[in-house]
């Protein structure tokens, strides 16, 4: 057995619960933030930006997204709190819309909850909208906690985040899995000694996310290797 293989091996044993990502894990939103962003410049009457944009820049919660939007179209400084609210009430409404669940994700999250592990949602979109977009998507009940990026005092790539839900299911650090799709959840997880699973189609800030280490990087979420002795 390999090193990689005898790692895999005692991981799987200890595995007591995992902790996905929403945006580019779980649900493609990509569509969403393209559209809330482009009905929140249109009030304030600035030019759109492109979805190759957005791509790269979201993941690091809502209120970065639109700071570092309104840097990309020049907006002059001070317009922030007005813009966080009209795109906070764009979302409500948007949210779902554009954004479809990715393929092999009912069938993972199945296969999981058949090995009896407890499994938590960890984004830094805020709780709300987070809930609700799972609602909407009929994914809801797969889920026994669901935080988003205000549930704690800091977001991903913080530690805090993970180690507040390895707290909230009762949870070992080193037996929770945390499974995302940017360096932001390999790095939480990293800090916090949770074993992390990477998938390999959502947004990585445009970067290749196989150049971040991992455990396991897989095209599909039904394709994380998970032994049934779970203990
Ligand atoms: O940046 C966001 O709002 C959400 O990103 P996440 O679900 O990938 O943490
Ligand atoms: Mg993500």
């Amino acid at each position: 057995m390999s090193s990689t293989e005898e790692a895999l091996r005692l991981a799987v044993h200890r595995t007591q619960a995992l902790i996905l990502d929403l945006d580019g894990t779980l649900v493609d939103t990509l569509g969403d933030f393209v559209a809330v962003l482009g009905l929140t410049l249109a009030d304030l009457g600035l030019p759109a930006v492109d979805r190759a944009f957005v791509e790269r820049t979201i993941g690091r919660g809502g209120e970065n997204l639109v700071r570092q939007t309104l840097a990309q179209v020049g907006a002059k400084p001070g317009l922030f709190d007005h813009a966080w609210s009209l795109y906070q009430a764009h979302y409500a409404t948007v949210n779902g819309q554009h954004a479809a669940v990715y393929p092999g994700v009912v069938e993972g999250l199945e296969a999981l909850r058949a090995h009896g592990l407890p499994l938590a949602v960890l984004t830094n979109k805020p709780a709300a909208p987070a809930r609700e977009l799972l609602r909407r998507k009929g994914l809801d009940g797969f889920f026994t906690q669901v935080f988003g990026g205000d549930s704690f005092a800091r977001k991903k790539p913080d530690p805090l985040p993970l180690l507040g839900t390895c707290e909230a299911l009762g949870t070992r650090p080193s037996a929770t899995w945390m499974v995302g799709d940017s360096r932001n959840d390999a790095e939480a997880a990293r800090g916090a000694g949770c074993p992390v699973v990477l998938v390999t189609y959502g947004y990585n800030h445009g970067e290749d996310i196989r150049a971040v280490p991992a455990l396991q990087h897989v095209d599909r979420l039904d394709a994380i290797r998970i032994a049934a002795t779970t203990s």
